[in-house]
């Protein structure tokens, strides 16, 4: 008697159509089930590290040409490097890489040095000019030993906080040089036109022509830099008339926003109470 395998054990007839194959998944060889070896690990690793090497190699290389056009670069530009680093990079520069000093090849010293000697000699030059004293801001130099020989004496002068009045006056000073060649401009900080008071009237009393850019601050203040100035000329009154051979003009900066527009002390204003004096101590 046989049992009934409800068909499962029956071979297929000619008139089935195939059935397709069970898809379960394919069971991991024994040695894919296995976690990789340490030794297989580093041998990809070193795999990974060869193909990526000439990639590394190729940066490296940029990298050094880029190290190598910053130095020359930065020693033609100077400033930023102090000498003993240049040197030391000088020396570096005469060989191959890692080579001793002995194998350096005599062109290659010889090239940086020329260059490096151009670049002390260039480096020298700006320090000592950097050593100088800022140029006075003089429109022209030859002022000095014109006054003497009695020629027109033309000066701007500027009382400035924050360089507006300063700007105007030298812009001023060079339009009028640029028109009138024969004529000589002198660009003057009000402070600095004399260290001791009394040289103000001094030196205003060789004036031809003066004019004067004069800013006002706080609470219709003078400049710090025209303060000196102001408070001596205001103060001055009984000196009479002094000043009849002076041309002069007034130009006032100020801000309408603020309350004291213009002025100073007493509700006068900087530049009027100049040009008034001025009026009054030259008729
Ligand atoms: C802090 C401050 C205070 C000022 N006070 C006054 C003032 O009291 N009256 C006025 O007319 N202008 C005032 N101003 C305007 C200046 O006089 C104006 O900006 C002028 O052009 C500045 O000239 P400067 O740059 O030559 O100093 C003031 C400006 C500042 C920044």
């Amino acid at each position: 008697m046989t049992r009934s395998t409800g068909g499962r054990d029956r071979e297929p007839s000619s008139g089935d159509s195939p059935s397709p194959p069970l898809s379960s998944p394919p069971l991991p060889s024994p040695t894919q089930s296995r976690p990789p070896s340490f030794s297989q690990i580093e041998a990809d690793i070193n795999r990974d590290r060869r193909s990526v090497f000439p990639i590394h190699r190729s940066i490296r290389h940029d990298a050094d040409r880029f190290r190598e056009s910053v130095v020359a670069r930065s020693l033609v530009g100077r400033r930023r490097l102090p000498l003993r680093r240049i040197w030391a990079r000088f020396r570096h520069r005469g060989c191959v890489r890692g080579e001793p000093a002995a194998d350096r090849r005599p062109e290659h010293r010889h090239r940086h040095a020329r260059r490096l000697h151009g670049n002390l000699l260039h480096l020298a030059i700006e320090r000592k000019e950097a050593r100088q004293p800022p140029k006075p801001l003089v429109v022209k130099t030859q002022m000095d030993t014109e006054e003497d020989q009695g020629k027109k004496k033309d000066t701007v002068f500027f009382g400035t906080q924050t360089r507006t009045a300063e700007g105007f006056a030298k812009a001023l000073a060079e339009e009028a040089k640029a028109r009138y060649p024969n004529a000589i401009f002198k660009l003057v900080d009000i402070d600095e036109y004399a260290t001791e008071d009394d040289e103000y009237e001094e030196n205003l009393k060789k004036e031809s022509l003066a004019l004067f850019f004069l800013a006002t601050y706080g609470d219709g203040e003078p400049t710090d830099n025209a303060a000196r100035f102001y408070k001596w000329f205001t103060e001055g009154k009984e000196r009479g008339t002094w000043l009849e051979n002076l041309q002069f003009g007034v130009f006032s900066l100020g801000n309408q926003k603020y309350e004291h527009f213009n002025k100073v002390w007493h509700d006068e204003i900087v530049a009027v109470v100049v040009d008034e004096l001025l009026h009054e101590q030259g008729i």
